[in-house]
C-alpha cells in the first residue's frame, strides 16, 4: 500500500447528525467514517444532476446505491471516485482531507478502485495483463519495459484471489461473462484499494451467477478490509448484500437506511412508475 495512505488518521469525526460537522484531516487519532460528502451538488455538462447530497460512508462497511435508470447513480460513483468533482460541497476522505488540490484528488484515485459493468477488458489482451493495466498509473505511462516482476506477481495474485489463477494466460475473449466478470474484479483488486466501488457488476450475469459473485464481494470486503459501494440494479441482491441501501430519486437522496427499512413502500417512493415487488426475507 501506497506509504501516502498511512498517515496519521484524523480524531474519530463526529456524529452525521451534529451541525457542525468536522472535516476529515491527516490529524492524529482513528475514524469510523472513510469517506464524507457535505451538501454536494454534481453537474453533468452543465446540468445538475444530483443536489445537497449528505452522506458518510463507514469503514469496512458495503452500501448499495439504487434507483431509476438515468437518476444519477454512476455519476455519484464518478465523484466518489474523484473523478468528477462536486460542483459544490466538499468531498472529505479519511487520511487525506478535503479533495480540493490535484495531489488530493490524486491521491485519493490511488487509494480507490472501480469494478464496471461491461468489465473494460481489452479482449486481445490475457487476464494476466488486463489485471496489470489496473497498476496502469503506478509506471510511466509510455514504458517501453515489460511490467516489473513485483507488479506481475501482484497481478497473479489477484487472479488467484477470484479463482482465476489457471487461465491467467488466456485472452479474455475466450473466457466466459462470469470469468470476465472476475477479471474486473482482480484487477480492482490488484490495486490493494480501501474503496470499492462498483457500477451493476452483476448485470451481464445470470441470476445464479450474481448472487455467486455477491457472496465474493462479500468475502473480498472482509479479507481485504475493504469500505464496497455498488450500484445495483437488482433491489432484492441490493437487500441481501449490503448493509446499507441508498435509494437516489429527484436528484437526492430519497432513502438512506438499512435493507429491514426498504421494504414496498420505500421502493414505490423511488420507482413510482412500477408497481413494488413483493418484500423478501433477508438474513
Ligand atoms: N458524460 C456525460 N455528459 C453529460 N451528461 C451525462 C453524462 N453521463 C451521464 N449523463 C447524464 O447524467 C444523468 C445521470 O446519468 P447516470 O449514468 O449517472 O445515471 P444512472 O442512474 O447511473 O443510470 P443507469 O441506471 O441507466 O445506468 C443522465 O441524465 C445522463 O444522461
Amino acid at each position: 500500500m501506497n506509504g501516502i495512505y498511512q498517515l496519521p488518521l484524523e480524531r474519530a469525526l463526529a456524529p452525521a447528525s451534529d451541525a457542525g460537522r468536522s472535516t476529515p484531516t491527516a490529524a492524529a487519532g482513528g475514524s469510523p467514517v472513510l469517506l464524507r460528502l457535505d451538501r454536494v451538488s454534481i453537474e453533468r455538462s452543465g446540468k445538475r444532476i444530483l443536489e445537497g447530497l449528505d452522506l458518510d460512508i463507514r469503514r469496512g462497511s458495503i452500501t448499495a446505491i439504487v434507483g431509476p435508470s438515468g437518476i444519477g447513480k454512476s455519476t455519484l460513483l464518478a465523484t466518489l471516485n474523484g473523478l468528477l468533482p462536486p460542483a459544490s460541497g466538499t468531498l472529505s476522505v479519511d487520511g487525506i482531507g478535503r479533495l480540493q488540490t490535484p495531489a488530493s484528488l490524486l491521491a485519493h484515485r490511488r487509494s480507490s478502485a472501480t469494478v464496471f459493468q461491461e468489465h473494460a477488458l481489452i479482449a486481445r489482451l490475457s487476464a494476466l495483463d488486463n489485471v496489470l493495466l489496473g497498476l496502469a498509473d503506478r509506471r510511466h505511462p509510455l514504458s517501453p519495459l515489460p511490467w516489473p516482476r513485483a507488479m506481475r506477481e501482484q497481478a497473479l495474485a489477484a487472479l488467484a484471489e477470484v479463482g482465476l489463477l489457471g487461465k491467467a494466460l488466456d485472452p479474455v475473449a475466450r473466457l466466459s461473462g462470469g470469468e470476465r466478470q472476475r477479471v474486473g474484479i482482480a484487477r480492482a483488486l490488484v490495486r490493494e484499494p480501501r474503496l470499492l466501488l462498483a457500477d451493476e457488476p452483476f448485470a451481464s450475469v445470470d441470476p445464479a451467477l450474481a448472487e455467486r459473485l455477491a457472496g465474493e464481494f462479500r468475502r473480498l470486503v472482509r479479507d481485504h478490509a475493504l469500505t464496497l459501494v455498488i450500484v445495483l440494479h437488482q433491489l432484492d441482491l441490493a437487500r441481501r448484500l449490503a448493509e446499507r441501501i441508498v435509494g437516489l430519486a429527484d436528484g437526492r437522496i430519497a432513502f438512506d437506511g438499512p435493507p429491514s427499512r426498504f421494504d414496498a413502500a420505500a421502493q414505490a417512493r423511488l420507482f413510482p412508475l412500477h408497481p413494488a415487488p413483493e418484500p423478501t426475507c433477508h438474513p
